[in-house]
């Protein structure tokens, strides 16, 4: 378990983490999301003891992190790419923390293991791919076998086969009962991982609830109707308190200027009470489709007055001022 409780980090006059408050619970894979400069990792450094907050707390299993008797047991952690000794090998790097920690050597080999490094755990890191030195960096994150991980950005750059082991990896942890928390960039990689959301923006908490209800919020969700009895339809959806528009724009991308059956876009109302309505009043239906939101999509629209750097019309980058 993670608390972190009125945490915020000023640097000279720029307010990077802003009374930030949340919980990350155990079991559980959550995504911790936010625009470009939005406070991420100043936050995961302040849990992790790197930096020391302004104002506010950061606990790691009830204490904070720099209290913890043996911390890498406690609380492992993935922030930006570690400096490796690129002259040593993987099992030495790993063998040199394990002994500053007293953790047992044949814990380094189980790391190396599970990460699928034994084979190259010979080989010098100077050498290693991108994909490899991430998993050395989640090797060394494993080796106090903590109950909570921390990953900053733990797929970027690295190929599909190595961003499926991640996902995978990161599931594993939290089936076994861990506490994960992932921050990325990569929305439709978090919409397939993370069963909680924590979204920031401007250094301050903008959402924190679970993976459904956040894309269910958005005001993009809606049905897709069809039907030769447009009017009435409107009609008895508009009484039931829907809004109803018509598509226009998925038809004129198909080049259909005027259509017998416009594809209405309903709000307010799911799709089994739309066609319950429909049958009631005996309009028939041509099409009921509910549309899926990305999380890229809810995302987008949390965040659009957060971003703290936006591309202005000219193509000059713009500050916007405007918090979420
Ligand atoms: N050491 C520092 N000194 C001054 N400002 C800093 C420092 N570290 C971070 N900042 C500023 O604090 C804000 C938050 O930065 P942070 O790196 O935590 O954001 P982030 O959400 O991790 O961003 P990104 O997704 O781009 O990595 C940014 O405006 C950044 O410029």
């Amino acid at each position: 378990m993670i608390e972190v409780k009125g945490l915020s980090k000023r640097y000279g006059d720029k307010i990077a983490v802003d009374d930030l408050s949340f919980t990350v619970r155990p079991g559980l894979v959550t995504g911790f999301l936010g625009p470009n400069g939005a406070g991420k990792s100043t936050t995961l450094r302040m849990i992790v003891g790197l930096d020391q907050p302004t104002s506010g707390t950061a606990t790691v299993c009830g204490r904070p992190y720099r209290e913890l008797a043996r911390p890498l047991c406690t609380a492992g952690a993935l922030l930006e790419a570690k400096a490796v000794h690129s002259g040593r090998t993987a099992r030495e790097h790993l063998r040199g923390l394990a002994a500053s920690n007293r953790l047992p050597k044949r814990r380094v080999d189980e790391v190396l293991e599970l990460v699928g490094l034994t084979d190259p755990a010979r080989r010098r890191v100077g050498g290693f791919s991108l994909g490899m030195g991430q998993r050395l960096g989640i090797a060394a994150a494993l080796l106090g076998d903590p109950e909570v991980i921390i990953l900053d950005e733990p797929v970027n750059g690295l190929d599909p086969e190595g961003i499926q082991w991640v996902r995978e990896f990161m599931r594993g942890m939290a089936d076994d009962g861990r506490t994960v928390l992932v921050s990325s960039h990569l929305m439709s990689e978090m919409q397939d991982t993370a069963d909680h959301l924590i979204v920031i923006g401007r250094g301050r908490l903008a959402a924190d609830s679970s993976m459904a209800d956040f894309l269910a919020r958005s005001s993009h969700n809606g049905v897709v109707v069809r039907t030769p009895h447009t009017a009435q339809l409107v009609s008895v959806l508009r009484s039931s308190g829907a809004t109803v528009d018509a598509l226009v724009d998925r038809e004129r991308e198909r080049g259909h200027d005027a259509v017998e059956e416009p594809p209405l876009i309903v709000k307010g109302l799911d799709a089994r009470r739309i066609g319950e309505l429909a049958g009631q009043n005996g309009l028939w239906l041509h099409e009921l489709a509910p549309q899926r939101v990305s999380l890229q999509e809810a995302f987008m629209e949390l965040t659009a007055d957060a971003v703290e750097y936006r591309v202005g019309r000219r193509g000059a980058a713009e500050h916007n001022g405007v918090a979420v």
